[in-house]
């Protein structure tokens, strides 16, 4: 099937930069996504944008030029609930990805054993309006039950205005949870200013809670932005992902967001992003932490 990609959708890059940060053995990159391709693994009815294809030779090309060696494959929402490519994808990558699902609520045991055999790890709940119509919270709570056994987790994606009003419901999942995007903080504010402190409220009080510290590229307001060889990209955002950094050493991911989805006035260079990880976790221990133990906690515990 041929698809109408959303009009002044900005394509990944298409040479990124050899990074000058050499990341540490085993690094993962632990949010990207594949798309399509369209023809193969069809966008879904209920999207609200359709991405160029981003498939998963492009994916696995970019992970070896960066100095990943594995990669977390995120379900999107243009895929909705059909998970074909994201499993095509991980049984294509020799065990080197796993990867996060959205699931039904009719989704059957054994169905998420298939999904658990092909490297599946967890689900996704996402409460971005702008990207989905979230379903409704018994809804949500119901599949939580039913991943709880597998000892999946749920990746949960909100607006940092939200927080307030799921509170009760993120704080009740029987699972690990873990944040995409540090939250989506406005940076705009004081990284120690009531919004953001809310956010690290939830961290501190609730240990089953993790965080990506990703995504400057959609977060920062005033850049300056990873191109032309910049080394200090983002600075608005590096101090909101250096204090999760250093308050939750054990419990911060990293990823790329690869092929970036949605972005409006620029694409980073993936290896000047990969090169920003300098800024928010700058001592070797610090990134072993975020780029290769705590992913492997979560997504290769019988590896450690
Ligand atoms: O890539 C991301 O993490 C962020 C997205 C897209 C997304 O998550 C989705 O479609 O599910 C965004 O903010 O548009």
């Amino acid at each position: 099937m041929k698809f109408d990609i959303t009009p002044g959708w900005l394509p990944f890059h298409p040479n990124p930069s050899k990074p000058h940060l050499k990341l540490p053995k085993g690094a993962v990159d632990a949010h990207c996504h594949v798309f399509g391709p369209g023809e193969i693994f069809p966008y879904a009815p209920e999207r609200k944008y359709t991405p160029c294809d981003a498939p998963k030779e492009k994916l696995f090309a970019l992970r070896d030029l960066l100095g990943f060696e594995r990669n977390v494959i995120v379900q999107a929402t243009c895929h909705g609930a059909d998970n074909r490519a994201l499993v095509d994808a991980l049984q294509s990558a020799n065990g080197k990805a796993r990867g996060v699902a959205t699931v039904r609520r009719d989704i059957t045991p054994e169905q998420l054993q298939e999904l658990h055999d092909a490297g599946v790890r967890g689900v996704r709940f996402n409460f971005v309006k702008r990207l989905v119509d979230a379903p409704p919270k018994d809804t949500l709570m119901e599949i939580a039950q039913k991943i709880a056994p597998f000892g999946w987790h749920i990746v949960i994606y909100f607006e940092a205005a939200d927080l307030k009003e799921y509170w009760d419901f993120f704080t009740s999942l029987p699972t690990t949870v873990v944040v995409d995007h540090m939250g989506r903080p406005d940076v705009t504010k004081p990284v120690n200013g009531e919004e953001f402190e809310l956010f690290v409220k939830l961290m501190r009080e609730h240990t089953n809670f993790w965080s990506k510290v990703s995504c400057p590229e959609r977060l920062s307001k005033t850049g300056p932005k990873a191109l032309n060889g910049e080394q200090h990209a983002y600075t608005d955002v590096v101090p909101f992902a250096r204090r999760l950094v250093q308050e939750f050493p054990d419990r911060v991911l990293f990823g790329t967001d690869w092929p970036h989805p949605n972005l409006k006035d620029h694409m980073p260079d993936d290896g000047l992003l990969v090169d920003y990880v300098a800024q928010i976790a700058p001592s070797e221990q610090e990134r072993q932490q975020l780029l290769v133990d705590n992913p492997m906690r979560l997504y290769w515990p019988e590896e450690r």
